[in-house]
């Protein structure tokens, strides 16, 4: 099952609850939050008081991508604020084992996010204990970037190491995926599509829609294999 998760970073905050409903009414059921601290990226989004204030009206599967230096010292104020998933970069933290095991903790799904440049190795010693592995297709920090065709064969390592250790494991591709290049990204293996500006910019329920087509073509294309 793919899963598209619009990230909201591309939404305009004048109307953010107004087009939440419509990717509900789309069928959309990840929403990808995406929190940046002017730190380890260069550029501020928001934060808890935000996702608090939308989780009051939806229940979409909210899932949230810390790009922040140390995320263990905010994860309660997550875990409070709604999330559902937590996503870490294991360049801004620390102990990245215990912050993976503070999240599950929680109760809360967890995930570990790699930069473009980060090697696959820096999963090892989490792995196991992972619900998804986020590959970054652009430098974390801004929405609206072009998609780095060289993710695709790190997605496709990934999919052959978490087989390879017998695992069930989500992967979730984030940065400049489109209409375009989804099918690329899905056919290197990841099943959750991060998408922002091509859900956001437009008429949204048609974006998702011509996403959930193209889904529905490679799920065609495995039937018939
Ligand atoms: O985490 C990030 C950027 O750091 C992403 O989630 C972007 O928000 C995706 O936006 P598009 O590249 O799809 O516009
Ligand atoms: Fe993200």
């Amino acid at each position: 099952m793919i899963k598209l998760a619009p990230s909201i970073l591309a939404a305009d905050f004048n109307i953010l609850g107004e087009q939440i409903k419509i990717l509900e009414e789309s069928g959309v059921q990840y929403l990808h939050v995406d929190v940046m601290d002017g730190n380890f990226v260069p550029n501020i989004s928001f934060g808890p008081p935000l996702i608090s204030s939308i989780r009051k009206n939806s229940k979409l599967v909210f899932d949230v991508h810390l790009m922040v230096e140390e995320p263990i010292r905010l994860l309660n104020s997550f875990k409070e604020s709604g999330a559902d998933i937590i996503t870490v970069h294991p360049e801004a933290c620390s102990d990245l084992i215990k912050t993976i095991n503070t999240i599950k903790e929680m109760g809360l799904k967890a995930a570990v996010s790699l930069n473009p440049e980060t090697d696959l190795n820096k999963l090892d010693q989490v792995l196991k204990d992972l619900d998804m592995v986020l590959i970054m297709s652009v430098n974390p920090g801004f929405g609206g970037q072009k998609f780095m065709p060289e993710s695709l064969q790190k997605i496709r390592d990934l999919k052959e190491k978490i087989s390879k250790a017998g695992l069930a494991i989500d992967i979730e591709v984030d940065g400049g995926i489109n209409h375009d290049n989804v099918m690329d990204v899905i056919r290197a293996g990841a099943n959750v599509i991060v998408s922002g500006t091509t859900v956001f910019y437009g008429d949204i329920k048609t974006n998702v829609n011509k996403f959930e087509e193209i889904f529905n073509r490679f799920k065609n294309e495995v039937d018939h294999e």
